[in-house]
């Protein structure tokens, strides 16, 4: 399967001597969910802005479709959407004008913005609130503007930032369907979450962070063998427990 995203020996952070991230190496292919977990302040955040390419790496590379910022910013920013865990939306604009604007950005024919648009309302109830305004909007309403922009956009790649929090159980219900829907369709998503249940349940591999570096990543059985446990014995919360804590109490 093709490579989405590259991550490699990526060391950045805030201040050129005092880097947040360290040597981290990991890769998305199309087809596959990964979760990226950690304890607060363990750098996922971070991470994702590098990605994003709103930090620039102190060393290493990232390339996304193929591509780093530098050598493609058009390709490199229209190959993902990103979800982030507070929703950023214009107050005077509707949430139908807030779906085309990512229509037009995303560059999605007109028919194919008609029918998914209108879909999208549908799944996620919002049916009754497409002409209104963001600023009058419920917080989840408003994820919800942020997820439906990133689904109608179809990129290649998914960055979800804690997703579930704001949702109610039919939005999460929704997107974990739609998340598995697009992902048979061929994207990689990459998810943040501390909803280890969750994670574990819907991502086929996963991304240990601990104090700024990859501490275990890959499948369950990885993970659990990572932290010290046996296959098959133990969910993604016990070898998470014993990663990060070494087993400690
Ligand atoms: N704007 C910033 N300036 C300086 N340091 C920062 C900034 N944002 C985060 N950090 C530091 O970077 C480190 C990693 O933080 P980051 O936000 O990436 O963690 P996280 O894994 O996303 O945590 P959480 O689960 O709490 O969202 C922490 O030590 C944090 O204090």
């Amino acid at each position: 399967m093709e490579t989405i995203l590259q991550v490699d020996q990526l060391t950045g952070g805030y201040s050129p001597k005092r880097p947040v991230l360290h040597e981290l190496n990991f890769h998305l292919k199309a087809g596959e969910m990964v979760g990226l977990i950690g304890l607060n302040g363990a750098g996922k955040s971070t991470t994702i802005k590098h990605i994003l390419g709103l930090m620039h790496p102190h060393q290493g590379e990232i390339k996304v479709a193929g591509v780093t910022l530098n050598e493609s910013p058009q390709q490199y920013r229209s190959a993902f959407a990103y979800v982030p865990e507070t929703p950023v939306l214009f107050d005077e604009l509707t949430v139908e004008e807030h779906l085309r604007l990512s229509a037009m950005a995303y560059q999605v024919p007109e028919k194919d913005y008609e029918s998914g648009a209108a879909r999208l309302l549908e799944q996620y109830q919002m049916v009754p609130k497409r002409k209104a305004f963001a600023s009058h909007l419920s917080k989840g309403m408003k994820q919800k503007v942020m997820i439906m922009s990133a689904l109608l956009a179809s990129p290649s790649l998914y960055i979800i930032d804690e997703p579930f929090l704001g949702l109610d159980p039919l939005g999460i219900r929704s997107l974990l369907e739609q998340l598995v829907e697009v992902k048979r369709g061929g994207a990689a998503i990459l998810m943040s979450s501390h909803i280890l249940s969750t994670v574990e349940a819907y991502c086929d591999r996963f991304i240990v962070m601990h104090q700024g570096r990859i501490a275990a990543q890959g499948d369950l059985d990885a993970i659990r063998a990572a932290a010290g446990l046996e296959a098959g014995s133990g969910s993604l919360e016990d070898a998470f427990y014993q990663l990060v804590t070494g087993g400690e109490h």
